[in-house]
């Protein structure tokens, strides 16, 4: 089903190998990953789906370095993650990655103008023009001076979303990233996401429910029994 298919591990935004898994609960370890391969190449976009539960959301975290996997290999734009510490980790979010979760996590200090920058700024790719045209996409316009407690949660999702597309990251990873959104706003947000993937050349892999929008994307990952079926 994928479309794009590197064998050049340097052409690579994102490699998983072998990643497993485990959490451990009040009833002993639960596994969650048992073994997960998959690559991302620059300008592909994937679907990653599954039951609930089956660990799409663990799966992001681990290729964002907010986790580590007990075993395997997470390799993010060259960098091998499963080996690196909090600091090479932490400079790849700022300046490689891009995240969309489900916490949004806006700054309440910072106006919405304010909020879109941020990243951007940190990652030394602030462009006001592109983030006056994603305001205008994501509907932001007539709310830049407010502040993330004044705004609905569709609202503090678009933001979340238009913060992190502000500083073009080269590989974003994105959790149900249109979950709050009405379809017409999901389906204007999904197609700022390929543009930064048609334009730029980033990679994304996308957690969503939607078989309408994971149609959208080149290919599909699903999840199920803690690897990719
Ligand atoms: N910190 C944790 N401690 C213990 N178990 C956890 C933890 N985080 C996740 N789990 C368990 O791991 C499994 C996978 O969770 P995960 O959130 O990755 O699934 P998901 O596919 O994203 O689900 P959903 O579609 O419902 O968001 C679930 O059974 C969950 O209960």
């Amino acid at each position: 089903m994928r479309t794009v298919l590197v064998s050049d591990p340097s052409e690579r935004l994102l490699s998983l190998e072998g990643v497993r898994k485990s959490y451990a609960t009040g009833e002993g370890p639960v596994q969650v990953l048992a073994g997960v391969d998959m690559n991302l190449a620059p300008g592909e976009s994937l679907a990653l789906t599954g039951e609930s539960g089956s660990g799409k959301s663990t799966l992001l975290h681990l290729a964002a370095g907010l986790d580590s996997a007990d075993e395997g290999r997470i390799v993010v734009a060259g960098h091998d993650i499963s080996q690196a510490g909090d600091t090479e980790r932490a400079r790849l979010r700022r300046g490689t990655v891009g995240l969309v979760f489900q916490q949004f996590n806006l700054i309440p200090s910072l106006d919405v103008a304010a909020n879109l920058a941020f990243q951007a700024r940190l990652a030394g790719r602030h462009d006001p023009e592109w983030q006056a045209e994603l305001a205008d996409a994501l509907g932001l316009t007539a709310c830049l001076h407010r502040y993330p407690e004044q705004l609905s949660g569709g609202q503090q999702q678009r933001v979340a979303i238009g913060r992190t597309l502000a500083a073009r990251p080269r590989l974003v990873l994105a959790d149900e990233p249109t979950g709050n959104l009405d379809e017409a706003t999901g389906d204007a947000v999904m197609a700022l996401f390929l543009r930064l993937v048609s334009q730029t050349g980033a990679g994304l892999l996308m957690v969503t429910h939607s078989t309408r929008l994971a149609g959208r994307l080149h290919g599909r990952l699903q999840l199920s029994a803690g690897r990719v079926a």
